[in-house]
Formats: structure tokens, sequence, C-alpha cells
């Protein structure tokens, strides 16, 4: 079997992490008897720099023609004056979400035991974390009407519009249903239905959704508390559904449960052709150093593995390979902890490659 996958590194420590992920697709594809066939197009600043464009007509068409896209990651300073319509992160990464119809993203913050004391959080509180959370995508705040307008007094003023339709909330949360039946069959709607209209419809819908899964034990909660909880008792959610700019805190937040942000995969899900992407940045504060921690991109591909190919024994591969490397004590800067081996990007991904084998 051949799968043609689209490479979008994009900038920053994304144009470093990306070729380490796709060395431990090729390992795991020579033992599985299947090919990878790898297209690398530009997009963000890289694009800019090379075409004036943030997202080219041919990076599009490209991923609407592969059967996987993996992202790295977008923007930097030095793109980040330009108006909005040139801007890596709203014309590159949000219209080809869009375009590509990728109304999910699955954000899966999962402790591996040995990251336990990695990050600044209590071990207490972190032992036996295990949670998904479904953010909304193409939605909210993000694609909302915007606008920007100079006053009378000279003064400026600008509108972001959150927008949710019935439709988009049904899907969003009936996949977080259909995922938590998989699971501890609990699902957390996160909302602010004490304040915003577009929450109370969110709310109503969701309430409406839950009809349909009488096995699945439904809560809701604002997102304020939401954001609390998940660092007083995190162990209490299961699957977390919510809209897109909650969604998008909420994980950098809960991406520390799991030790890093750079930990932290995800599969943005919905349309014929999914992408996959870690969830944080370009990173500019270490790009080009060697540093980044490439686990949560290496992630990512092992839920490309799962989601596109359904080659789901080859992902639980990769997992277990992740865990056997922090057992054995390797660590990039971020995870680091004394008495630990320290690592780079090209050796961490060594290892996980030693541990496939
Ligand atoms: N999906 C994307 O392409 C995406 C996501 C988030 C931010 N961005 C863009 O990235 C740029 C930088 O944004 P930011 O600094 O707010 O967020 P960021 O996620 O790039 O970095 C936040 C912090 O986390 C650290 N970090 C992130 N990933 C890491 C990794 N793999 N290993 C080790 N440390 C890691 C960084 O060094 C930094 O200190 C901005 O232009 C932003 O818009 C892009
Ligand atoms: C860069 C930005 C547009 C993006 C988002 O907010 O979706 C990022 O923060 C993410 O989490 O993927
Ligand atoms: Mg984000």
């Amino acid at each position: 079997m051949n799968y043609r996958i689209a490479v979008l590194p994009g900038d920053g420590i994304g144009a470093e992490v990306v070729p380490q992920a796709l060395r431990v697709l090729d390992a795991v594809a020579a033992k599985a008897g299947i090919t990878f066939e790898y297209t690398y197009a530009l997009i963000g600043g890289a694009a800019i720099d090379a075409t004036g464009h943030p997202l080219p007509p041919e990076t599009l068409e490209l991923c609407r023609n592969s059967d996987a896209v993996l992202l790295g990651a977008i923007g930097g300073p030095k793109w980040d004056t330009l108006p909005s319509h040139l801007r890596p992160e709203v014309a590159a990464l949000l219209p080809l979400r869009k375009e590509l119809g990728l109304y999910a993203n699955i954000r899966p913050c999962h402790l591996f035991p040995a990251l336990a004391d990695a990050s600044t959080l209590k071990r207490e509180v972190l032992e036996g974390v295990d949670m998904v959370v479904i953010r909304e995508l193409t939605g909210g705040l993000y694609f909302g009407e915007k606008k920007r307008e100079t006053l009378e007094d000279g003064s400026e003023r600008a509108v972001d519009t959150l927008v949710y339709s019935t439709p988009e909330v049904e899907r969003i949360v009936r996949l977080a249903c259909e995922t938590a039946k998989n699971r501890r069959g609990q699902v957390c709607s996160v909302d602010k239905a004490n304040v915003l209209e577009s929450s109370r419809l969110w709310r109503e819908t969701a309430l409406k959704v839950a009809e349909a899964y009488p096995e699945i034990t439904m809560s809701h909660m604002y997102v304020d508390n939401a954001a609390m909880q998940l660092v007083r008792n995190p162990r209490q959610f299961d699957v977390l559904v919510t809209e897109n700019m909650f969604g998008d805190i909420l994980t950098d937040q809960a991406s520390m449960l799991s030790g890093s942000l750079g930990m932290l995969a995800s599969a943005s899900i919905g349309g014929e052709v999914a992408l996959y992407e870690p969830a944080h940045g370009s990173a500019p504060d270490i790009a080009g150093q060697n540093k980044a921690n490439p686990l949560a991109t290496i992630l990512s591909v092992a839920m490309m593995l799962e989601y596109s190919f359904k080659r789901v024994e080859e992902a639980r591969a990769i997992e277990a390979a992740v865990d056997r490397v922090l057992n054995q004590g390797y660590r990039t800067g971020d995870i680091m902890e004394a008495g630990k081996t320290l690592v780079n990007t090209v050796e961490m991904t060594d290892c996980v490659i030693n541990a496939l084998a």
C-alpha cells in the first residue's frame, strides 16, 4: 500500500520537527510493508517569502489530492506586522482548515507515566491524566465577520464576531459522544452560556444531541471554571468538547498536564483529507537550534496512521516507542529533569526509531 502525504513544514521549529516525524514514518513503513510518498509544499511565512502568498493555490491543491497532510507550524515575528489578509495564521492556516472542511480538532492529552514529574504541576494531580479535547475548528470567533474602523475622534474600533449555527454544534458534539463511547463514556461540554448567546445555543444543542446517547454522561461547564478544574483535578475529564477559541486556549493549558506543549499532538478531521499537526507553534525562541521536542509531531503521525490509514497497530507501536524512550530517561529541554539525559531534536527521534526496532 502506498500513501501520498502532503508535507507542509512551515516556519521555525515546524521545519525541524516535520522531517523527524517523517523519519519515524519511514521506520514504520519498512516494518509494515507500506510506502509513503511525500510531496513538500510551501505554507506560512516560508511561502510568503518565496511566492508572496502564505497559502499558495498549489499547496491547497496538493492537500486536496493527498491521502493526508502533515503540517509543522507557521508564523513568527518576521511576518507579525503584515496586514491580516496576508498573515500566516489568518491567511494560511485558517483557510486551509476551512477549505478542507476540518471542523474537528482532536487533541489527546495523555500523561506518559515517566513524565509525572516533568512539569511544574504535582505528580498527585497528574498521574492517570487521560483526556481528549475536541475543539470545534471552523467556526466561532476565528471565522465570524471582522472589521476595523476609524472613529470620528480618530480612535480605532475593531470587531470580531462569534457565530455558531445548530448544525455546526451538532456535528462536533456528536463526534465527542462517539469518541466517549470508546472511552469512559463522559463528555464535558465547555461553554460560556451564562453570558454568550452563541454558548446558549451551544448548550441547548449539546443537550439535545445527548438525548440520542443514553450511555453517555454529559456535563456542562463554564469555560472559566474548566480552566481552573484542568489544573485542580484534571482526571475528572474524559472527553472535553468546546468551541474554537476556548479549545485553543484550554489545549495549550492542558498540554502541561502531559509535561509540555511539545508533547501535544493533534488531528484535524471532518473532510475527505485530514490534517495532522502538533498543537504548538513555530517557537521562535528556540527555532534553528535543534532543541525542539519532536514528540508532538511524532505522535501526530501516529494519529495519522490510526485515523487516515486505519493502521492502528503501527500507531500503537509509535506510542509505545515514545513511552519506552521516556522510561529510558531521554528528554528534550522542555521536559528535562535532574538525573535525566538531555537530547536534541534529532537525537530524540533517533531514540524513538531505535525503540521501534
Ligand atoms: N499551528 C500553528 O502553526 C501554530 C500554533 C501556535 C502558534 N503559532 C504561531 O507560532 C508563533 C509563536 O507563537 P507562540 O510563541 O505564542 O507559541 P509556540 O507554541 O510557538 O511557543 C510557546 C512556547 O512553547 C515552547 N514550545 C513550543 N513547542 C515546543 C516544542 N516542540 N519543544 C519545546 N518547546 C516548545 C516555545 O519555545 C515557547 O516558549 C506565532 O507566530 C504563532 O501565531 C502557530
Ligand atoms: C496559529 C493559530 C491560528 C492556531 C489556532 O489558534 O488555531 C494555533 O494556536 C493552534 O492551536 O493551532
Ligand atoms: Mg493554539
